[in-house]
């Protein structure tokens, strides 16, 4: 399995062609697109890593799938109806069928489902009570106390909110958030300006690939039917409009995000993060994918098989 990693990371490293690092959020516009990283916590416990593992990025979008696990952990089965489970078949930060849907975003994954989580998640609370929760959860899934928030990054969102303020407001018009607007935001920007490596994703990432229990402690996080449920939303909805694609090329459970991360489980078998800045036309790591697609290729691991 190292010496896969290690190819992997070879061939990515030999890539001319390494797609766009977002710039619609400044801070993220600087990083190095150059950098690559692959790791692999399997489990059985074992861990593979190869290229940049230690070193942190945004972890954007691939938060979303930490708030869901809490939110179904708060409110379970009632989170869905102000949040649908289908995928939307346009970009990730699209309001087009907001408005014919009674603002009800269609999935979790979206920009405008993920904040209709967040405020679903606030209950009451100011966005610092609740990212201490999210923080705390993240720290104890990747039994890594030095996880933290990127602050500048969140600022950099703020400061560029006006797409993500018109999707909050346009849903707080339906009724369908109940905090207020700047509140949520600034939640939702903090979330997703969490740092994380891929070691310590594919880490926190676990207990999807294995039933809901966190591996090694043993210890469960979620039930068996929820993280198989997680699961399919993040293979039908992980990648936006391009969640299609990501099926029929790697055929894992997937969760990107912009800052060029994803999260890819196999289930009964382990959890991949990989890690390359630059974006395809869908916002999805381009190299990223395609380290992934390498890696099933090799592995027979794709849900779908070989
Ligand atoms: N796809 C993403 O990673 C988008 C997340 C980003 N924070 C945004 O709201 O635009």
């Amino acid at each position: 399995m190292q010496d896969l990693l290690n190819e992997i990371a070879e061939a990515m490293g030999a890539e001319t062609e390494r797609g766009k690092v977002a710039d619609y959020i400044p801070e993220l516009a600087h990083v190095d697109p150059n950098r690559f990283a692959i790791s692999l916590a399997t489990v059985n416990g074992e861990r593979y890593s190869a290229g940049c593992a230690t070193s942190p990025f945004s972890i954007q979008s691939i938060s979303k799938v930490f708030t869901l696990t809490i939110a179904l952990g708060k409110m379970g089965d009632a989170l869905w109806s102000n949040v649908g489970r289908e995928p939307s078949g346009d970009p990730f930060n699209s309001i087009v069928q907001l408005e014919h849907e009674g603002g009800k975003p269609r999935n979790p994954f979206i920009n405008a489902g993920a904040i209709a989580v967040v405020d679903a998640i606030m209950m009451g609370h100011e966005p610092k009570e609740t990212l201490a929760e999210l923080i705390n959860f993240v720290r104890y899934i990747a039994d890594d106390e030095s996880i933290c928030f990127d602050h500048k990054v969140a600022a950099s969102e703020m400061a560029h909110r006006d797409r993500n303020a018109s999707l909050a407001h346009f849903m707080k018009a339906f009724g369908r958030l109940r905090h207020d607007v700047d509140k949520v935001l600034g939640t939702y920007f903090h979330q997703c300006a969490i740092a994380m490596s891929c070691e310590q994703l594919a880490h926190a990432g676990l207990f999807l690939a294995s039933d809901g229990v966190n591996q090694p402690s043993n210890i469960r996080v979620v039930s068996p039917q929820r993280a198989r449920r997680i699961n399919s939303l993040m293979m039908m909805c992980g990648h936006y409009d391009a969640s299609g694609e990501f099926a029929f090329r790697v055929g894992l459970p997937g969760k990107s995000g912009v800052g060029g991360g994803i999260l890819a489980i196999a289930p009964g078998q382990g959890a991949l993060a990989v890690w390359s800045p630059g974006l395809d036309d869908y916002g999805n790591s381009l190299l990223g994918t395609k380290a992934l697609e390498m890696f099933v290729q090799r592995t027979g691991w794709s849900v779908f098989g070989h």
